[in-house]
């Protein structure tokens, strides 16, 4: 498999305090990938260490074949929207694609130019006095005239209305397909997750908890409900996820690469927000943790 993002034991500390640890991940090229988990998980660690803005305090990180930021060619490869999609507040929105065009080898200036006449943006106003919304288009116009193979965003839709976020991603989406760039986005809004999506990835406390595409992990993640059950007592196959019960009943979300047999349980699916949801929800039982699913 081609992966544009390798990981193996990757982990960043701060001082004794690790922000990212024991981090295996091995991301397919042509995906676009979500990022969630809870404040401080050490999502934007993570994205921090792929653009190669930070260095890994262990193990290794590989992009798109090489290590990242390591020179000219490979920084020309990433794109990267940081989450407060910088821009020079007292340079215009023209002053930016120049200095797009300057700092880029691969700048497509047709492209730069097009998208910002559709967004309607214009090209002699300071950044400073764009909204949010256009503060974040016209990064994202940077991050995809740069032409990377691989585009960070991190929380970039965080600051926008609804409306704006929609569009923001819907003119993600079109780049994506008319340029076949793989995406890794991070984002705490799951219903934007689930419409552009197809491969997750959870960060909880520091580790990965989940890895995988979309529709891979949904097939396998059930509900089961049904009378009072210890998690212990389900079998080896069916790994807990998160549990909860009241004084006659408990609900499961439980991984499992086989069918669910067990006349008890009344077996339901799981949502991709509840799938989130229940990784992010710390365990009540003392189960063994999860392996990344690939
Ligand atoms: N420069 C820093 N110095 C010290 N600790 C840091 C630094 N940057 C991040 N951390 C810590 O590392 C942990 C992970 O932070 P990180 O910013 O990666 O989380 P995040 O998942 O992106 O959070 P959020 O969703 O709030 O943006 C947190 O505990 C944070 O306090």
């Amino acid at each position: 498999m081609t992966a544009v993002v390798r990981t193996e034991g990757l982990g960043r500390k701060y001082g004794r305090r690790w922000a990212l640890r024991d981090c295996d991940l091995a991301i397919p090229a042509g995906r676009v990938v979500g990022l969630v988990g809870p404040n401080g998980a050490g999502k934007t660690t993570l994205l921090n260490m792929v653009v190669g803005q930070l260095a890994p305090s262990a193990g290794t990180i590989e992009v798109l074949g090489g290590r990242p930021a390591s020179g000219p060619a490979q920084l020309a490869k990433v794109g990267f929207v940081a989450q407060d999609t910088p821009t020079y507040a007292s340079l215009t929105v023209a002053d930016h694609l120049r200095l797009g065009a300057r700092l880029n080898p691969g700048w497509d200036a047709a492209l730069a130019r097009d998208r910002i006449e559709r967004l309607g943006l214009d090209p002699a106003r300071r950044a400073g006095r764009l909204s949010g919304g256009q503060r974040a288009q016209l990064a994202l116009t940077l991050g995809i005239a740069k032409r990377p193979e691989l585009l960070i965003l991190d929380e970039p839709v965080a600051a926008l209305d609804p409306l704006a976020r929609r569009e923001f991603l819907a003119s993600l989406m079109e780049a994506v397909a008319e340029h076949s760039i793989s995406v890794v986005l991070s984002s705490h809004l799951m219903s934007d997750l689930e419409r552009v999506c197809d491969h997750l990835v959870v960060v909880v406390d520091s580790r990965v908890r989940v890895a995988g595409d979309v529709d891979d992990l949904l097939t396998a993640h059930h509900r089961l409900t049904g009378p009072r059950r210890d998690a212990a007592r389900l079998p080896s196959g069916q790994h807990v996820v998160s549990a909860s019960h009241t004084d006659r009943q408990s609900t499961f979300v439980v991984r499992t690469d086989g069918p669910i047999h067990d006349p008890a349980w009344t077996v339901g699916e799981v949502g991709l927000e509840d799938l989130v949801l229940a990784y992010m929800t710390p365990k009540t039982e003392d189960r063994p943790a999860l392996e990344a699913l690939r």
